[in-house]
């Protein structure tokens, strides 16, 4: 049965950021993730996540300046020294909050340019190493164009070949089913294919990213694949909810009776 960690930064946002894990875990879930904690210091963060009995499962590194458009450090040659700020402070929140995966985005980049190719395996290879002394697992995760247009990692073939090079067993993809389908298709003979690699795994509708519970893919046959597959990780939902989030967990209810 998939442990389903709830997306705090897509769903319960009819809550403020600091309440949605009591919202997240009176719905039934055990476990959250979100985009970035940083407006709120790490143990004001550990403190809803013990008062709820909640596992932090997974956030991302500073991004840069998110608000003018950035969408992460890594891939961007001038700005290496931000990127070891950006894992430093990351490893603080991690630290604190016992969090086992951190998530490196890339950034805006062309990633057939050598230079940029080069800040990104440099950058793989800092935030690998510093992440492996604190027994964390360093994410990385392909992001479809429609999405973000633009983004470095845009591809699981690429991601695939940039974790082999790494060579550090902590470095893993984030497999988010949404991405693929958008970017190749044939979600389940990826999973099966790349699961080896896999430390993280996310759901939404395609193309709707709403609840997973319908449109172009069979999500109880996906979330059986992932344990037929072995995957002992979470299953992000950073999906955005149709209407109000409690109303639209219809698709979470069979689940959530399995893991009480
Ligand atoms: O967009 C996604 O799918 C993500 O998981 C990133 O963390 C944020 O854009
Ligand atoms: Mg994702």
């Amino acid at each position: 049965m998939p442990a389903f960690a709830a997306n705090l930064t897509m769903m319960f946002t009819e809550w403020p950021f600091l309440d949605r894990f009591a919202a997240a875990a009176d719905a039934g879930f055990r476990a959250v993730e979100y985009l970035f904690p940083y407006e709120h210091g790490p143990d004001t963060v550990a403190q809803r996540l013990e008062r709820n009995g909640l596992t932090q499962a997974l956030f991302n590194m500073p991004p840069g300046d998110w608000a003018a458009g950035e969408r992460g450090l890594a891939a961007l040659p001038d700005r290496f020294d931000e990127f070891r700020a950006a894992v430093a402070r990351a490893l603080d929140y991690a630290g604190a909050t016992g969090c086992r995966r951190l998530h490196m985005m890339a950034g805006l980049a062309n990633s057939a340019d050598p230079v940029v190719l080069g800040a990104y395996r440099r950058a793989v290879r800092h935030a690998g190493e510093a992440l492996a002394d604190c027994g964390i697992d360093l994410l990385l995760e392909p992001i479809n164009g429609r999405d973000m247009p633009g983004y470095f990692l845009n591809d699981f073939g690429l991601a695939e070949r940039l974790i082999a090079e790494a060579g550090l067993p902590n470095v893993r993809l984030q497999f988010d089913l949404y991405h693929l389908q958008i970017l190749h298709g044939d979600v389940t003979m990826a999973l099966r294919r790349l699961m080896p690699l896999v430390g993280h795994v996310q759901v939404a509708s395609v193309p709707s990213r709403n609840e997973p519970d319908g449109e172009e893919l069979n999500w109880p046959f996906l979330f059986a694949e992932l344990d037929r597959l072995g995957y002992g990780g979470f299953v992000g939902c950073e999906y955005r909810p149709r209407a109000a989030t409690l109303d639209g967990l219809g698709w979470f209810a069979p689940y959530r009776a399995a893991a009480r």
